[in-house]
């Protein structure tokens, strides 16, 4: 049996217990985690702190920037061995996950080795009176030991895409991944050693949330600053957490996204991006559709189609070509999609397709399957339309005018992002700029520019990450300011 242990200053170690590694396809265990106590915690934390004051705190830009090159090569090579440990951990399909999460993770040492290698420094010239003048610069600094803390959803991109710009940027790191997913960081550690990365910078502890590894790591005294990404509610938790040494955080939490289609759109490749949007990685996706408002003339129309679509979906084994869609991570998950899945009819939704657990082959019957789901006859008044459910499903809701879909898109207490569906380009960048969201999208969904600001508002999170926006959570600017 497999067993994923804890990686501080370049050794693996074991933990004060194990828990269970679920394959979400069938319920089996697939591996047996080593769960990080106090104790290993601490080491990792002091050795991420030993780190940052030796050779790797001395070296140059363009060394780490090399280094973290290296990385993306080196995932590339591991690519194999790392799509089986995200595939075992998550069931989804092989083919999305190649192509998005393995992919993505080695674009995102890439990109952020682009950033810091290309990143200059700020300065500005005072003239303060009489022909005297200050030069002013800002010198950035890492930020120190960052406490990185990844979701279960896209384990690998989530987590790089906080590596990345962190360890660019000088930091060192401790890395917690979700109880449900360790196996990609597992090897994502034997990948930082062959690189080349010294021991310390990057550490990793398993575990759980609060009372656990999560929970150790925010609230421990050596910690810098803690970047997450997960849902609000935890977010909130852990604001709590690093309150009292008043560290920096940057979140990127939960989402109720909004799509809206207007009557002039490209219904073919509406009803094919709204497909993606909504049930891609079974809806588990924090940038996933679970609102589609449809202008009344096409609403009959695109609802039927988007049912039609929905029910083409394939469920099936992460390996077969044919699937299109996986269970979705735990039982616990798919209790709280099916609770929703309930509480959509006792509203009372017309339940246009799915509505229940899925009925897969014997085989696949101790996994965590549920139908893709979309509702109509549900308003914004109903809690399946105000509360991330976080699953495949979506309520399809009518509008009459641009203003009324404006305000209905922007009736939530999130604001993650949104996409608008609409031929009128004016149209559509009008919206798309009134939608209270992180990023919105227009004729498309989760099209990706790495170095474009990304990250939500209100319960969908704090700060943005991406490009050089990373910079200003990573690193410490001192500004220098001599007189001339
Ligand atoms: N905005 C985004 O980019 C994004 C991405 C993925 C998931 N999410 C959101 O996350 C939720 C689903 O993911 P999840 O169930 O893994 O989220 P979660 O909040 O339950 O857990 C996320 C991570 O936080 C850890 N954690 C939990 N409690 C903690 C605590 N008190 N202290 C420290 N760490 C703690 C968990 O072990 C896990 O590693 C959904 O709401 C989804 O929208 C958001
Ligand atoms: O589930 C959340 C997805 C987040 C995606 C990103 O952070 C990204 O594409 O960089």
């Amino acid at each position: 049996m497999t067993e994923y242990r804890n990686f501080v200053g370049g050794r693996f170690l074991d933990g004060a217990s194990l828990f269970d590694d679920v394959n979400p396809v069938d319920g089996t265990v697939v591996a047996r985690v080593h769960e990080a106590d106090a104790s290993v915690v601490d080491r990792a934390v002091r050795a991420a702190r030993t780190a940052l004051d030796g050779p790797w705190g001395r070296m140059t830009v363009a060394d780490r920037c090399r280094l973290m090159r290296a990385v993306a090569d080196e995932i590339d090579r591991r690519a194999d061995d790392l799509l089986a440990a995200e595939v075992a951990d998550t069931g989804k399909p092989e083919a999305g996950a190649r192509e998005l999460d393995i992919a993505r993770a080695a674009a995102n040492f890439r990109s952020f080795a682009d950033v810091v290698a290309a990143e200059g420094v700020e300065s500005f010239l005072l003239d303060y009176g009489q022909g005297r003048q200050a030069l002013n610069y800002a010198v950035r600094k890492p930020l120190g030991v960052v406490a990185a803390i990844a979701p279960w959803n896209l384990p690998l991109l989530l987590l790089t895409w906080k590596l990345a710009p962190a360890l660019a940027s000088g930091n060192t790191v401790v890395v917690k991944p979700s109880e449900e997913t360790p196996g990609s960081a597992t090897v994502l550690a034997e990948i930082m050693t062959a690189a080349g990365v010294p021991d310390g910078v990057f550490n990793l502890v398993h575990g759980f949330g609060a009372g656990s590894a999560g929970e150790l790591l925010t609230t421990h005294p050596g910690i810098d600053g803690v970047t997450f990404t997960g849902s609000s509610a935890t977010g909130a938790g852990i604001m709590k957490a690093v309150a009292p040494r008043v560290r920096p955080v940057s979140f990127e939490l939960g989402g109720k996204n909004a799509a809206l289609v207007f009557a002039d759109a490209d219904l073919d490749a509406t009803v094919e991006g709204l497909t993606r949007s909504v049930f891609a990685n079974t809806g588990q996706v924090c940038l996933c559709t679970e609102r589609v408002y449809i202008e009344r003339s096409v609403f009959d129309e695109v609802s039927e189609r988007l049912a039609a679509s929905a029910r083409s979906l394939r469920l099936g084994r992460p390996c077969d070509p044919a699937t299109t869609t996986g269970p979705v991570i735990s039982a616990v998950h798919q209790r709280k999609v099916l609770d929703y899945f309930d509480l959509a009819e006792r509203a009372g939704a017309t339940v246009l397709t799915g509505g229940q657990a899925a009925k897969v082959d014997s085989d696949l019957a101790g996994g965590f399957w549920v139908e893709p789901t979309l509702w109509t006859g549900l308003t914004n008044a109903d809690r399946v339309v105000r509360e991330e459910i976080f699953g495949p499903a979506a309520a399809l809701i009518p509008f009459d005018t641009e203003e009324e879909a404006v305000r209905l898109a922007n009736d939530t207490d999130y604001g993650l992002a949104a996409s608008v569906w609409t031929t009128d380009l004016s149209r559509g960048h009008r919206v798309a700029q009134r939608m209270a969201v992180g990023i919105a999208w227009v004729n498309t969904w989760f099209l990706r520019e790495l170095r474009s600001p990304f990250g939500g508002r209100g319960l969908s999170g704090i700060g943005r990450e991406g490009g050089r926006h990373s910079l200003d959570f990573y690193t410490e600017p001192t500004n220098v300011c001599v007189a001339i």
